[in-house]
């Protein structure tokens, strides 16, 4: 196992904050993305495996080897910060070389390492360029290269795109996701962009006051968050108070009465109803089957390019939905696979 947390907890001097109870697995060449907001605790968990934080209790092992106490430079971690981190005085060979110098290499040596790791990144012939003198993506992708120049055991990438603006911060998305799944090393990613762990990740741990409150697949944050404030933190969701029905598999909600699957939740619980908006249908499907079908009127109609979002009144209740459609419609379908029950808060 390359990354584990083993019962971390961690608080800061005379202060009741921190991160408690962490317990967490990355695998042999998993990218994993920590999201939460500002204040949730993922620098703190950064910190603690990088080595500028010591767990108050539990261990933080890598690669099998407990390096809870181990002092920051002998933990073999490459390392890609948000502001580059790159010297600016050093070409861009030299930056990637740097890590090599300190563990004593021959220069020639260094050198080819050094190209080739440059080489990764699609940037061979930018090796003589001075940092400065390079696009910001381009100095994220040095940044980079030296970070896995010396074949570190782990991958930390503490919000590295956030200084991109939004062009280029996909682009680089694609392009770390290539160069770690080429190193095959697992990777730490900490990253306050929900949209951008979604679509890198194969795994997220989404923080709130300091704990690890959910931990799964993008597919599963999304589809089957833990409660309302994931659903509402990961993507846009409709969130609304209801009860299950008397009849089985019927939930009561301000917009109706809604068929869905109720799982194991008995008649009569209360619960939190969401739907994606992307997941309601303009008008009726023809062949499709009649329940959940509504009547209600645009309250709000907004064209963003992509995507036409609308916000519907219906009974009590405004449904958010996206659609493609630029028709005019009066009814929408619900699909009962698009009905999630969720704890009731
Ligand atoms: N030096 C400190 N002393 C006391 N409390 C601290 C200290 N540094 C951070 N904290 C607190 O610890 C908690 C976790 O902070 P942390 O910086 O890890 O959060 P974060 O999720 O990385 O936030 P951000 O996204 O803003 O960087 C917060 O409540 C924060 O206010």
């Amino acid at each position: 196992m390359p990354i584990l947390f083993k019962n971390v907890n961690y608080q800061y001097p005379d202060s009741a904050n921190g991160v408690f109870d962490i317990n967490l697995e990355i695998n042999e060449g998993e990218f994993l993305a920590v999201i939460g907001p500002s204040g949730s605790g993922k620098s703190t968990l950064l910190k603690m495996l990088s080595g500028f934080a010591v767990p108050t209790s539990g261990s933080v092992i890598l690669d099998g080897k407990e390096i809870t106490r181990m002092p920051p430079e002998k933990r073999e971690l490459g390392i890609v910060f948000q502001s580059y981190g790159l010297f600016p005085h050093m070409s861009a060979l030299d930056n990637v070389a740097y890590p090599l110098k300190i563990r004593g290499l021959a220069k020639t040596q260094r050198r080819a390492m050094a190209l080739e790791a440059l080489d990764r990144v699609s940037l061979k012939k930018w090796a003589s360029s001075m940092p400065l003198s390079l696009s910001g993506g381009q100095q994220q992708r040095v940044a980079l290269a030296r970070a896995l120049v010396f074949s570190p055991k782990a991958l930390l990438l503490d919000e590295p795109l956030s200084a991109l603006d939004a062009a280029l911060r996909v682009e680089m998305r694609d392009e770390i996701l290539r160069v770690q799944r080429n190193a095959n090393i697992a990777t730490l990613h900490v990253t306050h962009d929900q949209e951008e762990a979604l679509s890198i990740a194969d795994r997220i741990a989404i923080m709130q006051a300091g704990r690890i409150i959910q931990l799964g697949t993008p597919k599963e944050l999304y589809d089957k968050p833990a409660n309302r404030w994931v659903a509402s933190f990961i993507g846009q969701a409709n969130l609304w108070n209801g009860k299950t029905g008397g009849q089985k598999n019927h939930v009561e909600t301000p917009a109706g009465i809604l068929r869905c699957d109720t799982g194991n939740y008995s008649p009569g619980t209360p619960v939190t109803v969401m739907i994606r908006p992307e997941s309601v249908v303009p008008g009726i499907k023809p062949g499709q089957p009649t329940s959940n079908i509504l009547q209600g009127h645009i309250h709000a109609d907004r064209f963003l390019g992509s995507t036409r979002r609308i916000d519907l009144k219906i009974k009590e209740a405004l449904l958010r939905m996206d659609t493609l459609s630029r028709e005019p419609f009066e009814q929408v379908t619900i699909p009962i696979e698009a009905i999630k029950l969720l704890p009731a808060e």
